[in-house]
């Protein structure tokens, strides 16, 4: 059996940040630089327009974008390759968020397309999946995940190529999260599956909790079994909060 994953913390800005936050990001390198994120690997993914800004100040905290176009180059005016994320200096980028499948109808089949994308340009995908909260009601969790696992990731997955973020939609930006129960419920499920299509590789691939993780529920969520670390929205934004979360592995 390969041994238990390093875990990855990794904080998305979304449509927030100007220059200034990037002291945040400084702060979260001073931070993790003492070992305050543990044996965690620690990512930010800020806007596009601040990543090449970002690399230079990184430290050992990775990069990520926060989406990419499918194709390479060519007229899709305001998307991004991820060439160009990978070009200044980005190791990740989220694919297939909620808000992306909300607010751009994004589809499975164009999750994948976009989760191809990035392996082309040597990153690793963080693939988003999650229910909303009228499937979780009609007890439709199970299968719209699976559904989404198998039609959202590509066939090729790696531990290096890709990471799974599972996030109920209704737990984003909330303050709800879902029982322990609940979340090891949908983590063991996202398991087998990923053993039952990838192999070894499967067993090892990082599954991360995301949905209103703050410092003093962290703990209890990091613990669940197959939760191999968290994709943080709102607390992310500041150091000091991030910082407490990733502090579970220290
Ligand atoms: O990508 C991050 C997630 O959407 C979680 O956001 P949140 O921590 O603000 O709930």
């Amino acid at each position: 059996m390969p041994s238990r994953p390093r875990p990855l913390v990794a904080g998305n800005w979304k449509m927030n940040g100007l220059l200034a936050s990037l002291a945040e990001l400084v702060a979260i390198r001073d931070g993790v630089a003492e070992g305050r994120a543990g044996e965690a690997e620690v990512v930010i993914c800020p806007p596009a327009t601040l990543i090449a800004l970002a690399n230079d100040v990184r430290g050992t905290v990775g990069i990520g974008g926060q989406d990419c176009h499918p194709a390479l180059a060519g007229a899709h005016t305001g998307d991004l390759s991820a060439e160009m994320l990978a070009d200044l200096g980005a190791t990740y980028v989220i694919v297939g968020h909620s808000e992306r499948r909300a607010d751009h109808s994004e589809s499975d089949t164009l999750v994948r397309a976009k989760a191809q994308a990035a392996w082309r340009a040597g990153l690793s995908a963080i693939v988003c999946l999650g229910e909303t909260r009228e499937q979780r009601d009609a007890g439709l969790t199970i299968e719209l995940v699976g559904r989404q696992l198998q039609d959202s990731v590509p066939d090729g997955a790696t531990t290096t190529n890709l990471v799974i973020a599972y996030e109920p939609v209704w737990a984003i930006g909330t303050g709800l999260t879902p029982t322990t129960r609940d979340v090891a419920e949908v983590h063991a499920f996202i398991r087998e599956k990923l053993v039952a299509r990838f192999g070894e590789a499967g067993a090892a691939i990082r599954v991360l909790y995301g949905g209103s993780v703050k410092p003093d529920n962290a703990a209890e969520l990091m613990a669940v079994p197959n939760v191999d670390g968290a994709l943080v929205g709102g607390a992310s934004l500041e150091a000091k909060d991030f910082l407490a979360i990733a502090g579970v592995y220290a």
